[in-house]
């Protein structure tokens, strides 16, 4: 039985991929063989030493000790693109609640309490102070073209926006997807300097930290609005408010409330909802579950954050070693001639590597024993090693 604790509320949909006679699966599980986690922060949980995998439903990792992952030898799973459209549906919403100025109007009209002649008087002599601005014809900039940039880009060409993209990272395939109109920035600075609206799209790492400070606050166009629907670290959330109250932005619409910010008349601030459909919590969740079985069962490594990609059919009747090391040489070399001294013969292999992780599945002909596993841990540069009997292709 392989035990796969929760750390979150995770949907249905995708814990009904754990076949119960094969996993069990609870929030309240010692010795766990794999983790499925969404925002929880784990950097200060004491992990056990039995977690093979974990699975973030969702993209942002940044909740999760990946180095600390990586350094046992554990692969970390996400989801990528599993609630992109969501985010950029939420980013969409903010745009439009920022442009219209609607949070400020509906409070307004929420604090309206006169008689009905009364009240009308007040509507339209309100009115002017939440004029807003249309779209079309407006810059966006969109800071990461991944899986939601580059939704969000596309969309707001639709709209009839002009679209400033930056991403010095950007992959072929979202390229591919990037409509053809919209215009690369050659830096954050040139982007926020060309923008009426600036939207986040970066993961939370060291690099992003602090991305949008004062001083690229002060290249902003005077008015603009700034979205960060990514991370609260991402941006110096006390230059923004100082950059609301100087009057040079309009608008800070987040997904992160603080106490110093929620309040404030040109922050809308929403409670991390950017994912929270029933599609995008479905489709994380079925995705990341499907990898984590895929990992336990096969070996077999999808979408994951620290590991290479590494897939190898079963081969029929084999008995499958998957071992990580470090990335060093000849690894594989010593692996083999282990197996050889124990006169296990090879029928398929495929090794991997990214960055300091290398990856490795071996299937032998005939059964290994605890042996020839504990030789293969103890080469040097292996941080572990598993053993499926009789691998076969994961049943759906
Ligand atoms: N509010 C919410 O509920 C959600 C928030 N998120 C946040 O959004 C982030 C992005 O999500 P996805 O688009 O799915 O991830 P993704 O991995 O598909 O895209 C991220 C993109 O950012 C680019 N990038 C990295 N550093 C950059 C930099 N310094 N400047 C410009 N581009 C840079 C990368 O090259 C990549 O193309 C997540 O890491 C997470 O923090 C994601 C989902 C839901
Ligand atoms: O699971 C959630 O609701 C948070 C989603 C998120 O922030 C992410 O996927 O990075």
């Amino acid at each position: 039985m392989y035990r796969i604790q929760t750390l979150n509320n995770i949907s249905p949909l995708g814990l009904d991929r754990f076949p119960r006679n094969l996993y069990e699966v609870a929030s309240e599980l010692s010795r766990p063989d794999a983790v499925m986690v969404r925002s929880a922060d784990m950097h200060g949980l004491d992990l056990d030493d039995t977690i093979k995998a974990i699975g973030r439903a969702g993209a942002g990792v940044n909740n999760i000790p990946v180095d600390r992952m990586s350094e046992r030898g554990v692969p970390v799973f996400n989801a990528p693109g599993a609630n992109a459209n969501a985010v950029k549906e939420l980013v969409l919403a903010g745009l439009f609640l920022a442009a219209r100025n609607i949070v400020q109007a509906w409070d307004y009209v929420q604090k309206l309490d006169d008689s009905e002649p009364g009240l009308k008087k007040k509507v339209e002599a309100g009115k002017k102070q939440f004029k807003g601005v249309e779209l079309p014809g407006r810059t966006i900039g969109v800071v990461g073209l991944g899986a939601i940039g580059v939704k969000v880009a596309n969309t707001a060409r639709d709209l009839g926006m002009n679209v400033l993209g930056y991403d010095p990272g950007i992959t072929v395939s979202n390229a591919w997807r990037l409509h053809a109109g919209v215009e690369q920035a050659l830096s954050v600075d040139e982007l926020l300097s060309r923008s009426d609206f600036v939207s986040i799209h970066v993961p939370l790492v060291e690099a992003t930290e602090n991305l949008i400070d004062a001083k690229r606050l002060r290249l902003m166009r005077q008015q603009a609005v700034l979205l960060n629907f990514s991370r609260a670290e991402i941006v110096d959330e006390a230059a923004v408010l100082e950059a609301l109250d100087a009057d040079k932005l309009s608008s800070y619409v987040c997904d992160f409330p603080t106490m110093a910010s929620k309040n404030h008349p040109k922050v809308v601030s929403l409670p991390h909802l950017g994912a929270s459909t029933d599609e995008a919590e479905d489709n994380c969740a079925v995705m990341v579950a499907d990898q984590i079985r895929d990992y336990l069962e096969v070996g077999n490594v999808r979408n994951s954050v620290n590991f290479p990609e590494t897939i190898m059919p079963p081969t029929d009747g084999a008995h499958r070693i998957c071992i990580v090391n470090a990335n060093v040489p000849n690894m594989v070399g010593q692996i083999s001639s282990t197996l050889a001294r124990h006169e296990l013969n090879i029928a398929d292999l495929i090794n991997k590597s990214r960055n300091q992780i290398a990856y490795t599945l071996v299937d032998v002909d005939t059964e290994a024993d605890e042996a020839v596993l504990e030789e293969i841990r103890g080469i040097e540069g292996v941080l572990s090693v598993r053993y499926l009997n009789a691998v076969s292709e994961r049943s759906s």
